[in-house]
């Protein structure tokens, strides 16, 4: 099979535009097939403040009511899906941007889960997703940058956290691939102490996950995070890592370890 690179890029680095251009020139030179899923919560909190709409996020995810889906589809799949796109097509790379609603790429439900109405939030699921034109577009020469926006096939967007995208394509894409699933942050990986850099956690399997996460070790956005690299895994992803946006080019051009690799 084929290999394909599915990197995410999360709020962190996009909000930083000297991150976010270094990351970017990087990952326009990784070598053969690749797709970039972006986040942007940080931004879409900034600007839904400045707008007087007060964010709410619960385990990680946004309570999106009717005036913040129209924040976050400006701010995901208008200001960063289209300067992304922009920066990486000055970089000679052939990006094309897009949402799920387009070509109807992730048809998604509306969350239910519980009593806790998250709104316009979408869930998702490998099986649904378009994946046959993703492999047009990279038969095409074309690199695919997916904002976290996807739609219920009844005329409704929905924002759907963009860890849960980067998998789910990865799972979906699986079949037909060699898929390594990179999600890039601004720390070197997964952490013992999250405020000391030094101390990487080289490799973490389901078990290890577990007792990290029981002891408080992984915390707040890395648990959604890990909770959706592992399900990856389990589903045919052949590897993933969690490691800093600086050192995407390791493991795709120089093809050696960096961050935190999973492992089953
Ligand atoms: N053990 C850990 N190692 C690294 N980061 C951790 C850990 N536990 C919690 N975190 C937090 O998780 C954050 C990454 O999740 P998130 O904010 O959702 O990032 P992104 O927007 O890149 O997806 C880090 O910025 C860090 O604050
Ligand atoms: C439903 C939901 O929570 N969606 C996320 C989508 C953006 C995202 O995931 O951004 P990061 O990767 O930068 O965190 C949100 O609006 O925050």
């Amino acid at each position: 099979m084929q290999p394909l690179y599915i990197v995410k890029i999360g709020g962190n680095i996009i909000d930083d535009t000297g991150k976010l251009e270094h990351f970017l020139q990087d990952f326009a030179h990784i070598v053969g097939s690749k797709i970039l899923i972006h986040g942007g919560g940080k931004i879409a909190t900034e600007i839904s403040k400045s707008l007087g709409i007060q964010p709410q996020l619960i385990d990680g995810r946004r309570i999106t009511d009717a005036d913040s889906l129209k924040v976050v589809t400006m701010v995901y799949a208008g200001l960063i899906n289209k300067n992304i796109v922009a920066q990486l097509q000055a970089a000679q790379c052939n990006a094309i941007g897009l949402t799920g609603a387009d070509a109807n790429l992730i048809p998604a439900k509306k969350r239910q889960v519980g009593a806790i109405d998250y709104g316009f939030v979408g869930d998702i699921e490998a099986a649904k997703v378009n994946a046959s034109i993703l492999e047009s577009f990279l038969d095409a020469g074309l690199t695919p940058i997916v904002a976290p926006i996807t739609h219920d096939n009844a005329g409704n967007l929905l924002n759907t956290n963009a860890d849960t995208i980067a998998s789910t394509l990865a799972v979906a894409l699986a079949n037909h691939y060699e898929v390594r699933l990179i999600y890039c942050f601004e720390k070197k990986g997964v952490l013992r102490d999250v405020n000391n850099e030094e101390s990487l956690i080289p490799k973490i399997s389901p078990d290890t996950y577990q007792e990290l996460r029981g002891n408080g070790v992984i915390a707040q956005g890395m648990i959604p995070k890990m909770d959706n690299a592992l399900q990856a895994l389990q589903e045919g992803v052949k590897a993933v890592y969690i490691t800093h946006a600086d050192d995407v080019l390791t493991i795709t051009n120089q093809q050696k370890p960096a961050g935190t690799v999973l492992h089953l």
